[in-house]
């Protein structure tokens, strides 16, 4: 399958790699000219472990890039990009070419259903990726990647889920559900590791922030309405992804904006349209917000 792939981040960067491997032809989109450069130049690699492995992948920056070569597109941009792509890719995108898109948090499939009518997929991912250069990345959690969409279009997909292991994807008929679950999981790992800067795994160590951990969880769980067993999945992921900075440690450490009003403000949200309060996750997405604002004036 020949698949564009938008964003060259740490999850661009992994799945082109690992599609690549699996025998898809992959073009990596970029925002900036430099960097579809140096992946012409070195080519992209990933590292598992103590195992390198490399490839060489098409590459152009996103203005120069041609929407009309895939058989798939896969967005792997963050929630805050998510409206200058959709904005660059408007009009030039076939209307029947699938595209996919690998997002933290929610809220933002209602708004790109209203500007692309094309067969329309969303997935989650639970793997841990570190971008450690232009045209590397190190895969430091396996987990997979989860997608969904109307059954109607799953047999579009079917070629892209015979991913080899450890790269696994596979299909839910329930993409809402599907979403909540990994939002549940950002809610707990993403702001915490932003906000006291420690690796997923130092969640679970320290006894004070595992308290925490635990509080945003009932919150959250509430909310969403999960049952107290999705404490174990939960604490499963984090097991996972435990070498893992989490994208929003990568923020914080790029100085960029976070996915904060996706993940911590949705839930905020859902809870007042439901009567429910959420001191915790209030404290939380206050917190991320406040030292977002003091890097954006440093
Ligand atoms: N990293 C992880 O472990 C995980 C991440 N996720 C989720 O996956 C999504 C992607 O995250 P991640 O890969 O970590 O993020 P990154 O910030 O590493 O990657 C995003 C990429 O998108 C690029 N980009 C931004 N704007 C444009 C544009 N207009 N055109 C083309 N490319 C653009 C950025 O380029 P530039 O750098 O030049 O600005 C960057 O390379 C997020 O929603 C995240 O929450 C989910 C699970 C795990
Ligand atoms: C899976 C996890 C928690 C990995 O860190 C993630 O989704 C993220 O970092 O945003």
């Amino acid at each position: 399958m020949k698949i564009t792939v938008i964003g060259a981040g740490a999850i661009g960067l992994l799945t082109s790699g690992y599609l690549q491997k699996a025998g898809h032809e992959i073009q990596l989109v970029t925002r900036t000219k430099e960097q579809a450069e140096q992946i012409l130049l070195k080519g992209l690699s990933y590292k598992r472990e103590e195992e390198t492995l490399a490839c060489r992948v098409a590459a152009s920056p996103i203005h120069l890039s041609d929407m009309n070569w895939a058989d798939l597109i896969m967005v792997t941009v963050k929630q805050p990009q998510l409206p200058s792509v959709m904005n660059d890719l408007k009009g030039k995108v076939p209307p029947d070419t699938p595209m996919l898109f690998l997002q933290n948090g929610m809220g933002h499939m209602e708004t790109i259903e209203q500007t692309f009518h094309n067969p329309l997929f969303v997935g989650v991912v639970t793997h841990g990726a570190m971008k450690t250069s232009p045209v590397e990345v190190k895969h430091t959690g396996i987990g997979k990647i989860i997608v969904g969409g109307k059954k109607e279009w799953q047999p579009l997909l079917l070629e892209l889920l015979t991913g080899d292991d450890p790269f696994s994807i596979e299909w839910s008929d329930d993409t809402t559900r599907m979403m909540e679950k990994k939002l549940l999981v950002n809610l707990v790992i993403n702001p915490l590791t932003f906000i006291y800067q420690v690796k997923n795994g130092e969640l679970l160590k320290d006894s004070r922030l595992k308290r925490e951990v635990y509080a945003i969880f009932k919150e959250g769980a509430s909310v969403l309405g999960f049952e107290e067993n999705a404490w174990e999945d939960v604490m499963g992921i984090i097991q996972q992804t435990r070498e893992n900075q989490s994208s929003m440690l990568s923020d914080r450490k790029a100085e960029s904006i976070t996915e904060a009003d996706a993940i911590t403000g949705y839930i905020l949200n859902r809870a007042k349209k439901s009567g429910k309060t959420c001191p915790k996750i209030q404290e939380l997405h206050d917190e991320v917000k406040h030292i977002e604002g003091e890097n954006e004036n440093a």
